[in-house]
């Protein structure tokens, strides 16, 4: 087995972040709002302050780059904000102090080299926001291809009825598994098979303002997929393909923002995982997702994630659309 140590290190971490945000979310948490105009929460914060010290601690040569920073929280303005973030740090690490927590989130603006973390603490802040779903979601990348991936889904049940809470971990060349967050046995997950024809349906983001669902619909049906949209928030939409409770995830860019490009911690955990089942992940165009240059995927746009099979057929059909 390969990763031990470092699987081991984030999926502890992970479990930590989910707890931290679900307790964040008991609260109702007011958004911050940040330069770019999207939100930001005390749990996105927090998330990233525990996941950087573990991994941090654990592998203080390697670099992490994190989708939040602490820049703002400096601002004496924000002071109140930060002491709340650090109370709910202090639920996992009794002993943090706001100057730590601080510290430990600014271990995310590392940079993308040879060998590296990406985390997305809250994937899917707006979900969380509504009380839907969101992912807490951390990735190993090694000379551009992901190595592990692990994803917390808190409000995402595995069977429908079960307790809320999913953790979906792969390792490249050794699969994916799912567990509940709330412990038990870790069983493996394979994409939907062609012929499952009650599960051949489509996932797509909630927020209309990060797709193109007109042509995403158009392309489902093109590829003989008849049922609605399964709208869902956040990397919980590769863990849906990777359970085989979905064929086809589709992401392309939004006639609103057609100079949006995507960011590696919104995809390198759900990436392997889906991989790793079975699945194919690749842009719009077919490309392969760079995770070896940067923080933003410059040379890709949109995403496509399927289980295999019907990959080629999406893609000739969006050449087409
Ligand atoms: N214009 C545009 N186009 C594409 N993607 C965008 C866009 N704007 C934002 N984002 C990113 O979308 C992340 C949320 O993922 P989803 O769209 O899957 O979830 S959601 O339905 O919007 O909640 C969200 O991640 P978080 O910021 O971590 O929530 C953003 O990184
Ligand atoms: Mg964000
Ligand atoms: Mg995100
Ligand atoms: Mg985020």
């Amino acid at each position: 087995m390969s990763y031990e140590r470092e699987k081991q290190v984030v999926i502890e971490a992970a479990i930590a972040a989910a707890k931290l945000c679900q307790d964040v979310r008991r609260d109702i948490p007011p958004a911050m709002e940040k330069s770019d105009k999207s939100p930001v929460t005390v749990a996105d914060y927090g998330s990233q302050a525990v996941i950087c010290k573990a991994i941090g601690d654990a592998f203080p040569e390697d670099a992490i780059v994190g989708e939040e920073d602490a820049t703002a929280l400096r601002d004496p303005e924000m002071a109140a904000q930060l002491e709340k973030i650090t109370q709910y740090v202090r639920t996992i690490l009794p002993e943090a102090t706001s100057e730590q927590v601080t510290e430990w989130i600014d271990r995310g603006n590392g940079q993308v080299g040879s060998r590296y973390w990406t985390l997305d603490p809250i994937d899917g802040t707006k979900g969380f926001l509504r009380q839907d779903q969101y992912a807490v979601a951390i990735a190993l990348v090694e000379n551009g291809e992901v190595k592990l991936g692990v994803m917390a889904c808190p409000a995402l049940a595995i069977e429908e009825g079960d307790e809320p809470g999913t953790l979906f971990v792969a390792v490249r060349g050794e699969g994916a598994t799912r567990r509940s967050l709330h412990g038990g046995e870790a069983q493996t997950i394979r994409v939907v098979k062609a012929d499952d024809v009650e599960n051949l349906r489509f996932v797509e983001s909630v927020e209309a303002s990060h797709g193109d669902q007109g042509r995403q619909n158009a392309v489902a049906q093109a590829v003989g997929i008849t049922a609605e949209s399964v709208r869902v928030d956040s990397q919980a939409k590769y863990g849906i393909v990777a359970s085989g409770k979905a064929a086809l995830y589709m992401r392309l860019p939004s006639p609103k923002s057609p100079n949006y490009r995507e960011n590696i911690w919104d995809h390198a955990a759900g990436a392997i995982v889906v991989e790793e089942a079975g699945g194919r992940v690749t842009d719009m165009h077919g490309k392969p997702l760079n995770f070896a240059d940067g923080s933003k995927m410059t040379e890709n746009r949109g995403v496509v994630v399927s289980n295999g099979v019907i990959h080629e057929t999406v893609l000739a059909a969006l050449r087409d659309s």
